[in-house]
């Protein structure tokens, strides 16, 4: 409800997805925190030696507005189970489901000062949690340009450690064996998903030749029928960008595809005189090195593309700066393979997409960038290993 509020979140998403999603996290961490320990030591010499884990300290969590439920727990629920104390500062725009699950907290019991929720504009709030001297693990997620900055901020204080959850334009490779319907359906829940303002938005969409024009027919036949408008009525399937900018970001990347060349083959116009709201947008006849392809456009804009062999596409995908994540569609276990192992992503989803779990660690590649969230990865980035070592007994040491 407040995400909807704040963020024009689909409330029925929010309530099946969002929610439940978290859920899962703080239970898989609560499982979690009873069984961190370190490991007895073989020690080459005459000494006994074990590790212990201990947690990083405080924990400073800068998250952005997409996924303002979501991004809340990735970064909070491992940090408490490892015994850190967080500081969270939320987007601007998305405040109030926070401050929420803070007050929660507290009624459930987490003593005050454990899990605090700072509210404020980036370049102050946020660059104060980067650059604080007793902040001792910053954990970001939001776009490269920000997180280049948080990082500076942090080498720049007392040096602590970060991890960055950043943009991305995540390839979905669809080989001629897929099922069609199938295939065209996932592509849809990839790129319009969160309309669009999702980091791992599938929106660079490969399609091998012998399908490909069917293949389009289909994909916009579908995007026809997506219903845009108020999030809070259950029969909308996608609801307003979440602000002036973002809105005029998306158009603006509209007009450059057009301009550039690409074929418009359905969408591209705001949705009625009020709101923001933005056609389902397909383009085809799109070259690699198409703005529309290069960038992260958060918005709900797909870039569909025809290629030949297995090689081609393996080189395609791979040509962005980004490497959050991909979709491969084939019955073909050994395409699958091959390609999997061949895109630089930090999550591959064969045959599905979105496929998020508590148990599996996420986070990107290249210029997406660096360290994990959910899974134990991303438990173990709020820990630090200590060595406690003491000689054997009648071992003289000096
Ligand atoms: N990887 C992802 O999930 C996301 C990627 N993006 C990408 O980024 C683009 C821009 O979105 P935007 O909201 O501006 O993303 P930002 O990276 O600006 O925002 C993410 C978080 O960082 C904060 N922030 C901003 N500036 C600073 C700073 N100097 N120091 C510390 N923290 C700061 C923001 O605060 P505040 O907003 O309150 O000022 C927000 O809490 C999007 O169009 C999209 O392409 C955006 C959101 C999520
Ligand atoms: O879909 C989700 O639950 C997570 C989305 C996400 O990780 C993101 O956009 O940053």
């Amino acid at each position: 409800m407040l995400d909807t509020v704040d963020a024009g979140k689909l409330f029925l998403v929010g309530k099946v997805w969002d929610i439940p999603g978290a859920a899962h996290l703080l239970r898989y961490y609560a499982g979690a925190a009873d069984k961190i320990h370190g490991e007895t030591l073989k020690m080459a010499q005459r000494m006994h030696g074990y590790t212990l884990k201990e947690p990083v300290g405080v924990v400073g969590h800068i998250v952005p507005w997409n996924y303002p439920t979501t991004m809340f727990f990735f970064k909070v629920s491992p940090a408490l189970a490892a015994g850190c104390t967080v500081v969270v500062k939320p987007a601007e725009q998305t405040p109030l489901s926070a401050l929420f699950y803070a007050h929660l907290a507290r009624e459930a019991g987490v003593p005050d000062g454990v899990l605090n929720v700072v509210p404020g504009f980036g370049p102050t709030a946020g660059a104060a949690v980067a650059s604080h001297m007793d902040v001792d693990k910053l954990s970001f997620t939001g776009s490269t340009e920000v997180g280049r900055l948080v990082m500076k901020a942090a080498a720049e204080s007392n040096l602590k450690p970060i991890s960055l959850e950043l943009g991305g334009k995540s390839p979905v490779v669809i080989f001629d064996d897929a099922d069609l319907d199938m295939a065209v359906k996932l592509v849809n829940f990839a790129t319009y998903t969160n309309k669009g303002e999702i980091c791992v938005a599938g929106s660079r969409v490969y399609v091998q030749e012998g399908i490909y024009d069917a293949f389009v027919k289909k994909a916009a036949e579908l995007a026809k029928k997506s219903v845009v408008g108020d999030p809070f009525n259950p029969r909308v399937n996608q609801g307003p960008q979440v602000d002036k900018d973002q809105y005029e970001k998306v158009l603006k990347y509209i007009d450059i595809g057009m301009r550039e060349g690409a074929t418009l083959v359905t969408g591209g116009k705001p949705c009625g005189d009020k709101g923001y709201y933005i056609e389902p947008t397909i383009f085809t006849d799109v070259k690699d090195d198409m703005s529309i392809v290069q960038d992260e456009i958060f918005g709900p804009v797909m870039a569909l593309m025809k290629f030949k062999t297995v090689e081609e596409v393996i080189q395609k995908a791979n040509n962005t700066r980004y490497g959050l994540a991909a979709g491969i569609v084939t019955k073909n276990i050994d395409i699958a393979n091959t390609v999997s192992r061949s895109i630089r992503a930090g999550a591959i989803w064969i045959n599905c997409y979105l496929a998020f779990d508590p148990d599996a660690p996420f986070g990107g590649y290249k210029m997406s960038g660096f360290g994990k969230d959910m899974g134990m990865d991303g438990l173990e980035k709020y820990l630090q290993t200590k060595t406690v070592v003491t000689p054997l007994y009648n071992t003289p040491w000096l």
